[in-house]
């Protein structure tokens, strides 16, 4: 039994960059290579060895032909890191038919969390911090800007994702509700990753 979670977005917005620097703590320049299908091999070489063993991560392609392979996942899927790139424009216009999509074939119940990827750029930016914001509140989800090359909330993206659906699962009735948007605000822009756990 695996909590899965899933990478989606538009080809190039950075999903097997931001995993790479999960789990390997490192950026990997000019690396594009677009995603066939759906893969990720996780190497553990950070403190993500506990994580993946609990959380099977997926990086799913962006690319259109791939998309049937994509949603065969979501019905499977715990949760959903939604990328886009804070340079491109159609990155972001595209997440709304993301949204739709993953609400047609994902579990009502899914944790879905936006994020806006290559803050680093900020002379490119086409995206303000505060659209980003405003989105992730009209489809009421959580939302960070990461960089997969600094590795600026990066882990606190996943970590947020696996307290999320860890409480969800061993939720005693008498406890408080683990409440992801704050937890979000308290730890932003702090970094390490064991600390998080
Ligand atoms: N400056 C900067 N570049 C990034 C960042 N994340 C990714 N990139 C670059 O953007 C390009 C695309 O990154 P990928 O991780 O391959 O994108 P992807 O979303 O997995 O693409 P598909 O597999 O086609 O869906 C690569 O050249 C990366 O080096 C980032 O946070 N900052």
């Amino acid at each position: 039994f695996f909590l899965q979670t899933i990478l989606v977005g538009d080809s190039g917005v950075g999903k097997t960059s931001l995993l790479v620097q999960f789990d390997q703590g490192k950026f990997i320049p000019g690396s594009f290579s677009a995603t066939v299908g759906i893969g990720f091999t996780p190497t553990g070489t950070r403190c993500t060895a506990v994580f993946i063993s609990l959380f099977q991560i997926w990086d799913t392609a962006g690319q259109e032909r791939f998309r049937s392979v994509t949603h065969a996942y979501y019905r499977d899927a715990h949760a959903l890191l939604l990328l886009y790139d804070i340079t491109s424009k159609s990155s972001f216009d595209n997440i709304r038919a993301w949204l739709t999509e993953i609400h047609e074939y994902a579990q009502s119940d899914v944790v879905i969390m936006l994020l806006g990827n290559k803050a680093d750029m900020s002379s490119d930016r086409a995206i303000r911090r505060d659209e980003g914001e405003r989105l992730a509140r009209e489809y009421s989800v959580p939302f960070m800007e990461t960089s997969a090359k600094t590795g600026v909330n990066v882990d606190l993206a996943f970590t947020a994702v696996a307290k999320e659906l860890k409480h969800r699962a061993v939720q005693h009735p008498s406890e408080p509700k683990f409440q992801i948007h704050e937890y979000i605000e308290a730890q932003k822009e702090k970094s390490g990753c064991c600390s998080y756990f």
